[in-house]
């Protein structure tokens, strides 16, 4: 079939964004991939499905495919794609919307200055729920939080890294460096990512405070590798920052590919989303 889409990016994580409304789409896990290949295929850190909900109360529903193949629950960088997708094809008139998502319904927002602000729903906080298997291990409490030592393999060494586990819908596990340039992020980034205690793996997160409303941050995303930004890992490092006792809302965060900025008021509470949505060029594909 010949496929239409619409590149887009968030602070430089890029998605092949389709109409699944107007188009029949049906693919394999590596029709997918090659979609997100970026020699073989069009190239993205995910493709963005865009379909009519069947919930009363939602507007759409969103389905994220990672570059691997794998279907996942949610993408932060990615709402604020899709809003501004179907504001500009035309397939809403309202300028904020609710979209249902594997990991729940979220409410994307587009601002009169182009920003685009989401209600990512509650973190998830209990590690069983995340999932992380906490089976004979010892956390070490810090604040409201508990970060749980990872010990990683390294070329026959053994290096132990301590994470604050944190599920957006998706799972993440956090760990604060000195200076997430220097981080050691192509190593153990894959390491974490498929740690055996994550039963559906990990995006790993690599955070540098700057201070108590700023971090540096750098993902290695689950199914993916390193991306430009991460929108659940942002929600992520920010809530473990603030349960630790060392963040407080609202936060800048400052990722590979740009900026983007949370508020998050406390456990049961929605993590807000603030940042940029861009439409690079529309394209077909034979597939
Ligand atoms: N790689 C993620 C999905 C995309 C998340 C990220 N691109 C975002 O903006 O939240 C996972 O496997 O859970």
């Amino acid at each position: 079939m010949k496929l239409k889409f619409t590149k887009m990016h968030g602070a430089g994580n890029d998605f092949v964004v389709i109409d699944a409304i107007n188009q029949k789409i049906d693919f394999t896990p590596a029709q997918w991939k090659h979609l997100g290949d970026r020699r073989f295929g069009v190239g993205a850190d995910q493709m963005l499905v865009v379909e009519k909900s069947t919930r009363p109360d939602c507007d759409f529903r969103y389905r994220i495919f990672n570059s691997d193949g794998g279907e996942v629950e949610q993408c932060g960088n990615g709402s604020r794609a899709f809003v501004k997708f179907v504001v500009e094809k035309g397939l809403t008139d309202r300028k904020s919307i609710s979209v249902e998502t594997m990991a729940g319904v979220i409410a994307p927002r587009l601002e009169d200055d182009g920003s685009i602000t989401v209600d990512m729903g509650a973190p998830i906080l209990e590690p069983e729920q995340v999932p992380f298997d906490t089976e004979n291990l010892t956390g070490v409490k810090e604040g409201r939080d508990t970060l749980w030592p990872l010990t990683l393999e390294l070329a026959g060494d053994k290096e132990t890294v301590l994470v604050s586990v944190v599920s957006m819908g998706n799972p993440h596990a956090v760990q604060i460096v000195s200076d997430v340039d220097t981080a050691p992020v192509e190593l153990t980034g894959p390491l974490i990512e498929n740690h055996p205690r994550f039963p559906r793996r990990v995006n790993a997160g690599f955070m540098q405070l700057v201070n108590r409303q700023h971090i540096r941050l750098r993902v290695f995303e689950r199914g993916v590798g390193e991306t430009l930004a991460c929108g659940t890992g942002t929600c992520a490092a920010v809530v473990a920052g603030i349960r630790r006792g060392l963040l407080d809302s609202p936060v800048k965060v400052d990722a590979r590919g740009g900026q983007l900025s949370i508020t998050w008021e406390g456990e049961g509470k929605p993590v807000w989303l603030t940042g940029p949505a861009v439409t690079v060029y529309e394209g077909e594909i034979e597939i």
